[in-house]
């Protein structure tokens, strides 16, 4: 049985919260003060300790602290008030688990309870093995490149170690993952960390190439190889020689080009369209998708062969609203970066904005966090980002709340915002500009956005609702930086 100590000197909080981890399987503790919980702590080992922030006699910073020192195996959740959610953060940079804020939720608890137990397991497990396969001993795992939040979660150490573990090897790789979830970063990512480092990476966006040009955007042609061809050039394959090929949406390639591509893998040679030439290649292949390919090879859409061609080593991207505390790390992150790009100096967000990004629910993952934050950047006139410069549907979304003490799953549909929320000061937020052109542009850019947000972010199927074509869309998303 799993041991857990709760310290919060509230004692009707503790003794609700110790009966109900009681009643789901859990050998709890409980410690009325920051020293007795020590105490406990000196005198039997525990898998997590649960600590109020703010204690009477020391508070939730120093115990991490004590903790992290004396007892780097035990776990520790913080437990934390409306308004100290900012300082919460913080401590999980210093080495909690994760924060929960009250008002406490059961289903939540028990969620992040049970994840932190298994991190805490599977760090255990880790101990023993002398050195992970590809790194060596003593070495810290492999960050990504620059600019890239590592988050704390569970779900970014794995992808981390996963990155870790491939990038030396030549395998091909395939990303899996909901749009925006980062697929891209993580397959630069791999390359920036092999030994094809010093050559090309090359991105190929498969949704948006028509079936007519993708033979020649893969393998090149031949200056007269067909009408049209004015000049020779060189392909993607080609370009990325030496390097890394990362083909996005592999997806939605026909099925001839799918064979096409088959041959040149399977050869490693390519011969330009129009030429006789063959050209040995060494390319490493990462491919992305955000669609079941097991289910494309099912209705007959994706060649099997290729599909296992590509699988010799799969990565799930977790949706971002899955990542827990990585979205405010990188919340602060994009925040700094819209600070540098836009010369601007806003420095936090408020808890109310810090609250709805941790409830919402991110569709757009990651691609959506990040143009949010960079647009509240842009419309803030102070230094704190309120709930008026978050779009409506972030602002207002509601979770479903429960009644702590309620058997989990019992809804109670009341919204759990403070009512500050609603009544904010308007003053910190920009008027909107009322020249014509700007209107176009923000019309343009509300439409894209809201129906990127109701087809999941799925660049096709927007691309048919918005009557473009999908390298229109491509080319205006990436024009309003969305991309
Ligand atoms: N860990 C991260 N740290 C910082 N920025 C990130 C991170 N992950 C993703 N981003 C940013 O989010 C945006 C979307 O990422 P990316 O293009 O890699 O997603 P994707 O999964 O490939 O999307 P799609 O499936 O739509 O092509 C990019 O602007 C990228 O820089």
């Amino acid at each position: 049985m799993k041991k857990i100590l709760i310290i919060d000197d509230e004692v009707n909080v503790a003794l609700l919260l110790s009966k109900f981890l009681a009643r789901n399987g859990f050998d709890v503790s409980t410690a009325s003060s920051g020293n007795s919980g020590l105490e406990y702590l000196q005198n039997s080992e525990f898998d997590l300790v649960l600590c109020d922030y703010r204690l009477e006699d020391t508070d939730g910073r120093e115990i991490l602290r004590k903790i992290k020192t004396h007892y780097p195996k035990t776990g520790v959740i913080i437990i934390t008030g409306y308004s100290d959610i900012k300082m919460a953060v913080e401590l999980i940079k210093m080495g909690a688990y994760d924060y929960i804020s009250k008002p406490l939720y059961p289903d939540e608890i028990l969620n992040t309870i049970t994840k932190a137990i298994e991190t805490r397991q599977a760090l255990m497990e880790d101990e023993p093995v002398v050195a992970p396969p590809v790194s060596k001993p003593g070495k810290k795992p492999v960050l990504p490149p620059d600019g890239i939040v590592v988050g704390s979660s569970r779900a970014s150490k794995d992808l981390a170690r996963q990155i870790e573990l491939v990038a030396p090897t030549n395998y091909s790789v395939i990303i899996l993952g909901e749009s925006g979830t980062g697929k891209e970063e993580v397959a630069k990512s791999i390359h920036l960390h092999s030994h094809r480092n010093n050559k090309p990476f090359i991105a190929m966006d498969c949704g948006s190439l028509t079936k007519e040009l993708a033979a020649s955007e893969f393998f090149g042609h031949e200056k007269g190889s067909f009408t049209g061809a004015l000049a020779t050039k060189i392909g993607h394959f080609e370009m990325a020689n030496g390097g890394t090929l990362f083909l996005d949406e592999v997806g939605n390639l026909s099925y001839e080009i799918q064979a096409a591509l088959l041959r040149t893998v399977q050869e490693r040679k390519v011969k330009r369209i129009g030429s006789t030439k063959e050209i040995d290649l060494d390319v490493r292949i990462i491919v992305a998708t955000n669609e079941n390919l097991v289910e494309a090879i099912q209705r007959g859409r994706f060649r099997e062969d290729l599909y296992h061609r590509f699988n010799e080593f799969s990565i799930y991207m977790p949706p971002l609203r899955d990542r827990g505390s990585d979205i405010i790390l990188m919340a602060e992150h994009f925040l700094q970066a819209a600070n540098q790009e836009l010369g601007r100096n806003v420095t936090h967000f408020s808890p109310e904005v810090i609250e709805c990004f941790m409830n919402y629910r991110w569709q757009g993952n990651v691609r959506e966090l990040k143009n949010i934050v960079r647009r509240a950047a842009l419309i803030t006139e102070g230094d704190e980002i309120t709930t008026k410069a978050l779009p409506l549907e972030v602002s207002n979304y509601k979770m479903p709340a429960y009644d702590y003490g309620n058997q989990a799953g019992n809804h109670n549909q009341s919204n759990n915002y403070s009512p500050t929320t609603q009544q904010q000061n308007q003053s910190d937020v920009k008027e909107p500009r009322h020249d014509l052109k700007n209107a176009a542009l923000e019309a343009e850019y509300e439409t894209i956005l809201r129906v990127l947000r109701e087809v999941n972010f799925n660049k096709t199927k927007a691309a048919e609702i918005l009557k473009i074509d999908r390298k229109t869309l491509y080319n205006k998303m990436k024009a309003i930086n969305l991309k």
